[in-house]
């Protein structure tokens, strides 16, 4: 059964390219600590890797990435939000897959393995695994809507903390996709904010979901503490009422006594 390792340099990961066998499927999985989801899809993928083989030539190859400490890497399969995967054969992109399914994960990984390792895969869900058993579950709260919607709404709940100021945008900070987010990136640039972003272009559950859990259609939508202050238009009204609004967040800031 095949295991997970974690990629700590560039060289690393160039050394996994290079030393694949060109029939292998390399599962790369972006990752980040402070994403809850991305501790979901680790059980997701050690599960799967578990149910398939390591012989050459049917192999899979199985690796985890910190997409922020290796944003090398990151940027050359613009991995823009994590989880995100990449499935390689013979050093080229096959398929990605953002976002944390793991019906969507489990489906890619199925269709680009060898056959081979689909059919240790059946063996092993008939032996009636506590691995094959997890999968399963994993499955079924994703497809059964109504646990869909509460698994979504629980990983927005934990997004919308990731960070003390958390901004969902269209693009990221350094290309916004929208006038809109480009505005808020500004006004956050100018008052000197740390914050914590999200590419809602990259994933459109979080895109469509968060407009049903915020109570607000459109994006940016700006969180700080967990709770929504608004879009662009609310922000501007909330600083030019109070232009000191985003002081405890500024990286300037005095620090304050506990
Ligand atoms: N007046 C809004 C402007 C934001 C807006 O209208 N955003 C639109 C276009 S970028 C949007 O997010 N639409 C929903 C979508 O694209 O999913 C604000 O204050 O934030």
């Amino acid at each position: 059964m095949s295991t997970i390792t974690e990629i700590l340099t560039d060289e690393q990961w160039q050394q996994v390219l290079s030393s694949a066998p060109a029939s292998t499927l390399i599962v790369a999985s972006f990752h980040a600590p402070w994403a809850a989801p991305c501790a979901q899809m680790a059980t997701v993928l050690s599960t799967l890797a578990s149910e398939y083989p390591v012989t050459d030539p049917l192999s899979t190859q199985w690796v985890s990435i910190n997409a922020e400490d290796l944003s090398d890497i990151s940027e050359t399969y613009d991995v823009t939000a994590v989880p995100y995967l990449v499935l390689l054969r013979n050093g080229e992109v096959v398929e990605t897959v953002s976002g944390s399914s793991a019906v969507k994960v489990r489906t890619a990984i199925e269709k680009h393995a060898n056959k081979a390792g689909g059919a240790t895969q059946s063996a092993a869900a008939t032996n009636g695994t506590a691995q094959a058993a997890e999968v399963a579950q994993a499955d079924a709260t994703v497809v059964d809507p109504a646990k869909q919607k509460e698994e979504l709404f629980k990983r927005l709940g934990d997004l919308v903390k990731a960070a003390p100021v958390m901004l969902f945008m269209k693009g990221t900070p350094s290309s916004p996709q929208c006038g809109f987010s480009r505005q808020m990136v500004g006004i956050l640039r100018d008052n000197s904010v740390k914050y914590g972003f999200f590419n809602i272009l990259a994933d459109d559950d979080v895109r469509q979901g968060l407009k049903e859990y915020a109570e607000w259609p459109t994006f940016p939508q700006l969180w700080v503490d967990g709770e929504l202050v608004g879009g662009l238009d609310i922000v501007k009204e909330e600083l030019s009422s109070n232009e000191d609004f985003f002081k405890p967040y500024s990286v300037t800031a005095e620090p304050t006594a506990a």
